[in-house]
């Protein structure tokens, strides 16, 4: 099983956005916090920022969506340039029509949960994402302390994923560093998006690459990867 590491920007220098996304070379995707201060009491930046972004790296840009009117703004992502687009399912009025919409026009649609929002209604709209989120903090902020309390929820997510045979990936975001990376792992992530754990690191590169190791390793001992 192919693991991958997206590395956060919100823990970068927003000053230096191009250098810091050239400075994780061979992470899988560059991870873009796109908070509008009301689905999250934070706030980032927008499409003008992600079309830069996108001209700025050849690493292809994971868009993470915390606003509201979701249905309205995703599609505007994916034409700023996103590979990937993910809504949250707490801010969708329509998430099935939104993540057509968004395959669509050419981007893998992804969906999120917050740590209070449980799978299991979601079950039979598995097929139409590419990738489910697991957030494993409060969105809002980077670095905050993992929620070990989502494990169960990520083994239930995995336990589904592999009953109707989808292809999709597995994310988690929050948290994840070199001390809880193997644990979702085990759990049946097989995305990984770390902020503080790459950009708080002396060489990022290096630190995507020691991630991915452990992840790797964590994979090849997981019984549900086993079952592949
Ligand atoms: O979406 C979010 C926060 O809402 C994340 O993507 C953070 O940027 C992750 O940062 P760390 O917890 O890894 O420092
Ligand atoms: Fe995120």
């Amino acid at each position: 099983m192919a693991v991958q590491i997206n590395p956060s920007i919100l823990s970068a220098d927003f000053a230096r956005l191009a250098e810091e996304a050239r400075a994780v070379e061979g992470a899988d995707w560059l991870h873009v916090d796109v908070m509008d201060n009301h689905f999250v009491p934070n706030l980032t930046l927008g499409v003008p920022v992600v079309e830069s972004l996108a001209r700025a790296t050849d690493t292809p840009l994971d868009c993470h969506l915390m606003i509201e009117d979701v249905d309205r703004w995703a599609p505007q992502y994916v034409e700023a340039g996103a590979g990937s687009v993910t809504f949250h399912v707490e801010a969708a009025a329509a998430p099935v029509r939104l993540a057509r919409e968004i395959r669509a026009k050419g981007a893998r649609a992804s969906m999120a949960l917050k740590p209070a929002t449980p799978i299991e209604p979601y079950e039979d709209l598995l097929p139409e994402l590419d990738m489910l989120l697991i957030m494993t903090v409060e969105p809002g902020f980077g670095g905050q302390a993992f929620l070990d309390i989502m494990l169960p929820k990520i083994r239930r997510t995995r336990e589904l994923i592999s009953k109707h045979g989808l292809e999709l990936w597995l994310q988690v975001d929050g948290g994840v560093s070199a001390s809880t990376i193997e644990r979702c792992a085990e759990a049946g992530a097989d995305v990984f998006v770390a902020g503080s754990a790459v950009y708080g690191a002396s060489d990022p590169a290096q630190a995507v690459r020691a991630l991915r190791t452990q992840a790797q390793e964590a994979t090849a001992h997981a019984a549900w990867a086993c079952d592949h």
